[in-house]
């Protein structure tokens, strides 16, 4: 089943167009990574898949549906987004900022049911930050809010995920952490879209593989074919290694300093 698909995609913001020429589709059970410097359009591109800004011109259609004509529940209920940053305004705690997920599937004027508070103390406890629920999100470490911003995402149940840069704040354990909670989203047969910086994630985890070049997908394909050392090169403008690992089956990306 498609569950995100974009035509001649072009997206950006008011009086200014930062990509074009977007052809995407992901099924349930895919991961797609996307690759590209800063300023690509990573982000922009990941709003517009949100519905959060309107497409330039193209279109986006989650399960089909022409995102342009869904009500924003109706949008949250098939697509949650881990935000790249989220300022912490309101001192909300962990627990209820996770809460807040359930949001779309809760109607107006109602509070969270008991199946509501289930699904945030699962999220909670797969992101492993249950000594966390009680803290302001105002007095987190950037790791910690990512966590939990990705608790959040989880907690809201859709069968399509974007995250935006997911893992750079985290260290090496939680790194791997995440990498293993979208394998285990993908086996459960939700879709994901993430963008990083560690080509590595790509080759660890992606069925297939975007470089995003000055808002163009310059290459797609699975990671052994897209993310090579020559592309990475052209993309980055710097020497760059790929290597596979002997034994581990990993693949090590390196920048050449
Ligand atoms: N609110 C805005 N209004 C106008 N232009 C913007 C706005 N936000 C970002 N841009 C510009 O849009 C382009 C794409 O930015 P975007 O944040 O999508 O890049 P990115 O690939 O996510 O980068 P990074 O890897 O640094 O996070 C950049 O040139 C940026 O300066």
């Amino acid at each position: 089943m498609i569950l995100l698909e974009t035509r001649a995609l072009a997206f950006g913001y008011p009086g200014r167009t930062v990509g074009a020429g977007v052809e995407l589709s992901l099924a349930a059970g895919e991961v797609l990574c996307l690759l590209g410097p800063n300023g690509s359009g990573k982000t922009t591109l990941f709003k517009t898949l949100l519905g959060l800004l309107p497409a330039r011109s193209g279109r986006v259609l989650l399960h089909g549906d022409d995102i342009a004509r869904l009500a924003r529940d109706e949008i949250a209920r098939r697509v949650a987004l881990v935000p790249q940053h989220a300022t912490a305004g309101f001192p909300f705690t962990v627990a209820e900022l996770v809460l807040m997920g359930r949001a779309p599937h809760i109607g107006p004027f109602r509070t969270p049911g008991p199946a509501d508070h289930a699904a945030a103390a699962e999220a909670i406890g797969l992101m492993g930050i249950g000594h966390l629920a009680g803290r302001p999100c105002t007095r987190l470490s950037g790791g910690e809010r990512q966590l939990a911003l990705i608790a959040r995402a989880l907690a809201q149940g859709a069968p399509l995920l974007v995250l935006d840069e997911p893992t750079s704040s985290l260290d090496f354990g939680n790194q791997v952490r995440v990498l293993e909670r979208i394998r285990a989203l993908k086996a459960e047969g939700r879709a994901i879209i993430l963008s990083t910086h560690d080509p590595a994630q790509a080759h660890a985890l992606a069925d297939r593989v975007a470089l995003l070049d000055g808002g163009r997908i310059a290459a797609l394909g699975p990671p052994e074919t897209v993310a090579t050392a020559a592309a990475l090169e052209r993309l980055y403008g710097v020497g760059v290694t790929v290597e596979r690992l002997a034994g581990s089956g990993s693949t090590a990306v390196l920048p050449r300093y």
